[in-house]
């Protein structure tokens, strides 16, 4: 270790489980049993081709889809799942993932286009915690200063560049102060000018620590910078898991090798 190298970090005990996890839509086995533990405080970069089953696995562990098998614990807890459409079930959803400390950032930000980027981040703290309206907008703009969005606090969605509407989107999933967040590639509707921007607010986040936090991302130099550690993903299965200097410098499998050259061959 040089003088330069920040001290190890250190984890907790595991918050994220999941055991022989199975997802299928009709005949595509999407997941093929993935066992998988993330530990309090851990950053991973999740890797793997497209179609690999990145989201799916996000989305299973925020109980966005159903399970076909296997389990997912969320500190030692199962959120439950609802078929769309039930609004009663889905709020109690809802409530469980708040519960469980499970905030989610999506590929295509979700903002609501009809509120300002005020009444977004907010949104969550009035419809799922109570809050008045007076207090969830204070906190609101807190969060909105974290990822420099202040100066457009007012501002609608379609008035912002998508890496402004990420920010926001990025703001609202820590309004209900979460355990974990899951990024499911949150730069990948980006235009390239705009990427640096979201993955500063991000990599901030990450290096301020206590946060478990996983990102499904195509961004190789980001994992290396960011991730305490690469999970790999191809075929619905993990292949190989490690620092990012083990996965991405040193890759044992070969696809992560075809994957690595062909993404490094992107990013020069
Ligand atoms: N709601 C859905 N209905 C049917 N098939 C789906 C659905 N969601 C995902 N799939 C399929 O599951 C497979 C895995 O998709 P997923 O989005 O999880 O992969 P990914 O690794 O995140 O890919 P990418 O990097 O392109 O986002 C793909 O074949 C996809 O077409």
């Amino acid at each position: 270790m040089t003088h330069a190298d920040p001290p190890p970090r250190s984890f907790g005990q595991a918050l994220i489980e999941a055991f022989g996890l199975r997802k299928s839509y009709g005949e595509n086995e999407v997941l093929r049993g993935i066992d998988l533990q993330i530990r309090q405080g851990e950053v991973v970069a999740l890797l793997g081709p497209s179609g690999s089953g990145k989201s799916t696995l996000l989305r299973c562990i925020n109980h966005l889809e159903g399970l076909d098998g296997g389990a997912v614990l969320v500190g030692g807890t199962a959120i439950g799942y609802s078929e769309r459409g039930d609004e009663l079930v889905e709020r109690r959803v809802a409530q469980q993932r708040v519960d469980a400390g499970v905030g989610m950032v999506f590929q295509q930000f979700n903002l609501f286009h009809h509120l300002t980027a005020r009444e977004n981040v907010a949104a969550p703290l009035r419809w799922v915690h109570g809050w008045s309206r007076e207090d969830a907008d204070a906190r609101a703009d807190e969060l909105l200063a974290q990822v420099g969005m202040a100066h457009r606090a007012d501002a609608l969605p379609r008035h912002m560049s998508g890496g402004q509407q990420q920010r926001v989107g990025i703001a609202r999933a820590l309004a209900s102060n979460p355990k974990v967040l899951l990024l499911d590639e949150p730069t990948s509707a980006l235009d390239p000018e705009l990427v640096a921007e979201v993955l500063g607010v991000i990599q901030n986040l990450a290096r301020q620590g206590g946060l478990t936090m996983i990102i499904a991302t195509h961004q190789l130099r980001f994992a290396r910078e960011v991730a305490d550690r690469v999970v790999f993903m191809a075929g619905g299965v993990v292949v190989e898991q490690g620092t990012a200097e083990q996965v991405i410098g040193d890759p044992q499998v070969e696809a992560t090798r075809r994957f690595v050259r062909a993404m490094d061959s992107a990013e020069v």
